[in-house]
């Protein structure tokens, strides 16, 4: 059986169109699949919990339809649940994670590619602990989990009363772009001590420090050029002793993988990091925002299994 989780809202309701045209289209028998739809936010998380404990061995693949933000949700509900096949059809605003496992964009085409063979590919997501919680409450995250400047863009822009202005207008993407620019004249650089695999330093002047498990975030940007989807290591980026006008210019350039080449920019790749912060440090996760002092990160060890192009 086939399960369709439609998040109605992102994309502005796209995603509902998309699925019903392409049962109809291919005369899908209505007892080969059944269709959920969230009704409010952190929905997709339960109903996944619920879906996969009641029927796990019925499940041929799961099929999300939204943002990155459903993805992280369903990814969540399923933590306990590596053996559920799962699918992502990108109707949201950023759809990184469609860009990463290079699948169409294009909904449609992303259904078709989606049915078009039986085979899955390994994806190995981020798991991430705050604040010494119990492990049982450690969380996953599919694209990227970022500190420091771009997650307090992600937090403002979220908070923010002209989103709905803008989203209204059909002007979204200007969301991003108000929050970067407040972010930029108000956001404070970070000293954080991280563990990179064992090895403890001390980080000063710090903007952003980001890890990613394929190339891209924020809707686009290539944050981590050279990524690619493996078991082992994370791309770690760090943006460090940057002027506030220089920020800007990274922001322009990070959409062709540039960015690196600037001086105040370090990347490297790795298995475990630890962060701890003096102050309350702003997070964001697949563009989830949270606060914490201290966080630990590592890859699944057991790989979900995915559609996805490599
Ligand atoms: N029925 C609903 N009403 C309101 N919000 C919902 C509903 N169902 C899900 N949501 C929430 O909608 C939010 C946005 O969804 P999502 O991130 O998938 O789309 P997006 O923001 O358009 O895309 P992207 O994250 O790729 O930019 C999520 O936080 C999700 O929890």
């Amino acid at each position: 059986m086939y399960v369709f989780m439609i998040n109605p809202v992102a994309g502005k309701g796209k995603g509902v169109q998309v699925v019903k045209h392409f049962l109809r289209e291919n005369n899908v028998s209505k007892k080969n699949y059944k269709t959920y739809y969230t009704d409010y936010p952190g929905h997709a998380i339960e109903l996944t919990k619920q879906i996969a404990s009641l029927n796990k061995d019925k499940i041929t693949m799961l099929i999300v339809v939204g943002g990155d933000g459903t993805f992280y949700e369903v990814l969540n509900g399923a933590k306990n649940f590596n053996q559920l096949p799962l699918a992502f059809v990108p109707v949201g605003s950023g759809n990184d994670f469609a860009r990463g496992c290079d699948m169409p964009l294009n909904p449609k085409d992303c259904l078709n590619q989606i049915f078009k063979d039986n085979s899955f590919q390994p994806y190995w997501a981020g798991a991430y602990l705050t604040d010494h919680k119990p492990p049982r409450l450690e969380s996953l995250f599919a694209s990227s989990l970022g500190f420091g400047f771009d997650a307090e863009v992600a937090e403002r822009s979220n908070e923010s009363n002209w989103k709905q202005w803008f989203n209204r207008l059909h002007l979204s993407v200007l969301v991003y772009v108000l929050g970067l620019i407040i972010t930029i004249f108000k956001f404070k650089p970070k000293q954080l001590t991280l563990v990179v695999d064992g090895q403890e330093r001390v980080l000063d002047q710090i903007w952003m420090l980001t890890i990613s498990n394929h190339p891209y975030f924020g809707g686009g940007m290539k944050i981590a050029p050279n990524a690619t989807i493996n078991k082992h290591t994370f791309y770690v980026t760090i943006v460090h002793q940057i002027s506030r006008w220089k920020l800007l210019l990274l922001f322009m350039t990070v959409f062709f993988g540039q960015h690196t080449k600037l001086k105040e920019v370090e990347t490297f790749r790795a298995s475990h990091l630890m962060i701890n912060s003096q102050e309350k440090l702003t997070y964001h996760a697949d563009g989830y925002t949270g606060q914490c002092y201290h966080c630990s990160v590592h890859k699944e060890t057991t790989p979900r299994f995915v559609k996805r192009k490599k």
